[in-house]
């Protein structure tokens, strides 16, 4: 019997940096695998480019080696290499967002100065920057266990306009742009066609078409108590530093600066002039065609219909 049958399953050949000497010795800080694929074993194509690639580091206290890595996409993940191969799926757009075990990610991932001259231990690097700086000027672009997705994977058909805002395990697919201001968490992203200029929180997906204004927020579950998961649909738009703590439908508008929330009241009103009737905003989690706004005049949050009304990107911003 094959009890790989129904497993989903990934692999990848990659190039893993490990810290090389002292008591962090053997420590994983990252893995790039240049040609993930969903296989039970992994492309052979890139063995010899990275052998080329292997080396070590001193000034770093690093080396680099070769990992051929076959994962389950449905357990947790089992080490560090194991972790990346999954940001990097995620990256490539190879599997969407909440679709893969990402169970206890953060254990398993270093905690990692990200300098020019590549990672470096978090906890090191203040006893490695003298060493560091006899090879020039030393620059750390963050400290974190994720590193910038494009440093790791460019996928095609997107315009980012600040690197540092993307993690690697973001999901963007061709035809988003990712404006200064926004920003793109691991296991989160867009579907299709999408202006991002607001924050994609961790387990929240973007469908086609939709627009994620300036500033605005999509509450996240990481922290802070949410439990409520947030998407939005198609041709949607969360207004200029608004934000979401409900899922949106298809062909939704948010006025700007109006933040739901699950709990908050809010009238619904179903045609002008009518008697509205007061829910709760996760009532109306993942309902098309609705227009949420503030009544500037008594405070009230308000929702009308979008019948037969639809936000449209510019295409222009999109021809990436
Ligand atoms: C809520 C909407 C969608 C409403 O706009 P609409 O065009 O649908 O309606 P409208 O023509 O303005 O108004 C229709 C009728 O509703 C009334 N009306 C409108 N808003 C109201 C409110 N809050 N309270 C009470 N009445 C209101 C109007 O007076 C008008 O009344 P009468 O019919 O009686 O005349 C908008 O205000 C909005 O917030 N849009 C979001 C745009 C956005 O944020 N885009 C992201 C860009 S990102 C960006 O800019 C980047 C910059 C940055 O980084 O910040
Ligand atoms: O994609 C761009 O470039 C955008 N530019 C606009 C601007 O600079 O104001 C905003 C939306 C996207
Ligand atoms: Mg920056």
């Amino acid at each position: 019997m094959d009890c790989m049958t129904d497993s989903r399953v990934a692999s990848g050949l990659g190039l893993a940096t490990i810290v090389h000497s002292g008591n962090n010795a053997g420590t994983v800080l990252d893995t790039w695998f240049p040609a993930p694929a969903l296989t039970k074993e992994a492309d052979e194509s890139s063995r010899a480019a990275l052998e080329q690639l292997v080396a070590e580091d001193a000034s770093r206290n690093v080396r680099t080696e070769v990992v051929d890595v076959s994962i389950n996409l449905d357990e947790a993940p089992a080490d560090a290499s194991d972790a990346y191969l999954r940001l990097h799926l995620l990256s490539h757009t190879l599997v969407e967002p909440n679709s893969i075990n990402l169970d206890g990610l953060f254990g398993k991932l270093a905690n990692v100065a990200w300098t020019n001259f590549g990672p470096v231990l978090a906890s090191e690097i203040n006893e490695l920057s003298i060493k560091l700086r006899t090879r020039g000027h030393l620059s750390i672009s963050h400290v974190d266990k994720f590193p910038r997705m494009i440093d790791y994977v460019v996928p095609a058909g997107v315009r980012i306009g600040d690197a540092d805002r993307v993690r690697l395990g973001a999901h963007l697919a061709s035809g988003t742009t990712v404006m200064h201001e926004g920003f793109v968490n691991f296991n989160a992203g867009t579907r299709g066609t999408s202006m991002v200029e607001g924050r994609i929180s961790q387990g929240v997906i973007v469908g086609d078409g939709s627009d994620i204004g300036g500033g605005a927020s999509t509450m996240g579950t990481l922290s802070g108590g949410g439990t409520e998961r947030v998407s939005i649909g198609e041709r949607s738009l969360v207004g200029a530093e608004a934000g979401i703590g409900i899922a949106l439908g298809d062909d939704c508008v948010v006025e700007a600066g109006l933040y739901i929330t699950a709990g908050s009241r809010v009238n619904v009103i179903l045609e002008k002039g009518a008697e509205p009737k007061t829910v709760k905003a996760v009532e109306l989690s993942g309902v098309s065609n609705l227009l949420f706004r503030r009544n500037s005049l008594t405070g009230a949050i308000e929702v009308l219909p979008r019948a037969n009304n639809t936000v449209e990107l510019n295409e222009a911003l999109h021809i990436n």
